[in-house]
């Protein structure tokens, strides 16, 4: 069963028949999802959570029954769990709550997220899994796409465009050569006709030039994974994110990708297929920028958590700029949430 059929069978039950029609790219540039009221767009008033009282926890735990949480910042950084956000996921489900991982992140297969959440103590299953290398596999095959794709990003896009049977080219390293500005256009592959930007810890030279020349042909289709500016670190190192690359290809290209991840349209409409209740949705962040705007746009209910890229500092920042917007509840990390409902 497929993603949506499956998303949408556990929530609405089986009579629910899912629109599975290819979104039309004209329709996603400008797809609002809905229409937010400047209000809920700009509040100004965040609950924390740790300063709530006892009937505001349970009157919160009693207000979604479908939790959609990102990954990276709020369950776990790189390959460590972030304390106490295993026991918070599985505490939610053996509530009943229904959970969805929504991650930008496009460096695995579906598989293989899930294998990682339960390694590192989750219950989760391939089928919970909504990442950004799935949707762009979803959106090529839906708009029947059947050329060749370049790949500037990882093994795991590569993989889930193989799983809907379209093949690429690209991954992998491609080293600067003395003569590298030699290229030519037999160098290039005339099967092309997309470019996918995600992650790519191989990123080079000569892979902007190849994206590049061949986005130089209008036909040649420009997606890519997620804009995150940076990677959740807990020491003070930067690590840049795939919106680094994402821009980096955009300037040269001269042209604008079509973005798939969090907070852009794809996703949002993807969800919206799938027959959430918005008003018993929770989506659970650690960007304000793209968890928390994913979830204003879409209607639900929105917790952050400072354990990843946005800091306490970031939010008094974003309270005053009143961009992006502010998240309904706040916590230091999604663990604490354990204490709360124990006390
Ligand atoms: O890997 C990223 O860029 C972000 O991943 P996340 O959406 O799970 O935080
Ligand atoms: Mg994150």
């Amino acid at each position: 069963m497929g993603l949506t059929k499956l998303l949408t069978w556990l929530i609405n039950g089986r009579n629910f028949v899912p629109r599975l029609t290819p979104i039309p790219r004209q329709f996603l540039s400008s797809y609002p999802c809905r229409s937010i009221s400047t209000t809920k767009m700009f509040k100004s008033a965040v609950m924390n959570l740790r300063e709530a009282s006892n009937d505001q926890v349970q009157e919160f735990l009693n207000s979604f029954d479908t939790v959609l949480t990102d990954c990276d910042g709020v369950l776990w950084i790189d390959n460590n769990v972030i304390p106490g956000s295993a026991e918070t996921m599985n505490y939610f489900r053996k509530l009943g709550k229904k959970i969805f991982y929504v991650t930008n992140n496009s460096t695995k297969i579906r598989r293989d997220f899930a294998l990682k959440a339960q390694q590192l103590g989750f219950i989760a299953s391939e089928e919970e899994i909504l990442s950004t290398a799935y949707l762009v596999a979803h959106y090529l095959k839906g708009i029947g796409f059947t050329k060749k794709v370049y790949l500037l990003g990882s093994n795991g896009i590569g993989e889930e465009l193989k799983a809907v049977g379209i093949r690429h080219i690209g991954v992998g390293p491609d080293h600067v050569q003395p003569d590298f500005k030699n290229m030519k256009p037999s160098d290039l592959d005339p099967e092309v006709g997309a470019v996918v930007v995600g992650f790519d810890e191989h990123v080079s030279y000569p892979k902007f030039m190849k994206a590049a020349s061949y986005l130089a042909s209008e036909e040649c289709l420009f997606v890519a994974t997620n804009t995150d500016e940076r990677f959740p670190k807990a020491a003070s190192i930067v690590v840049p994110g795939t919106g680094t690359l994402v821009r980096a290809v955009e300037t040269c290209s001269e042209r604008r990708a079509l973005v798939v991840g969090k907070p852009h349209a794809y996703v949002r409409k993807f969800l919206e297929s799938c027959g959430l209740s918005p008003e018993r949705t929770l989506m659970i962040g650690d960007r304000c920028n793209t968890d928390i705007e994913l979830g204003v746009r879409c209607g639900f209910q929105t917790l952050l958590v400072l354990s990843g890229v946005t800091s306490a500092k970031d939010l008094e920042k974003i309270r005053s700029e009143k961009k992006p917007p502010l998240p309904d509840v706040v916590l230091p990390k999604l663990g604490d949430l354990q204490s709360l409902v124990t006390s």
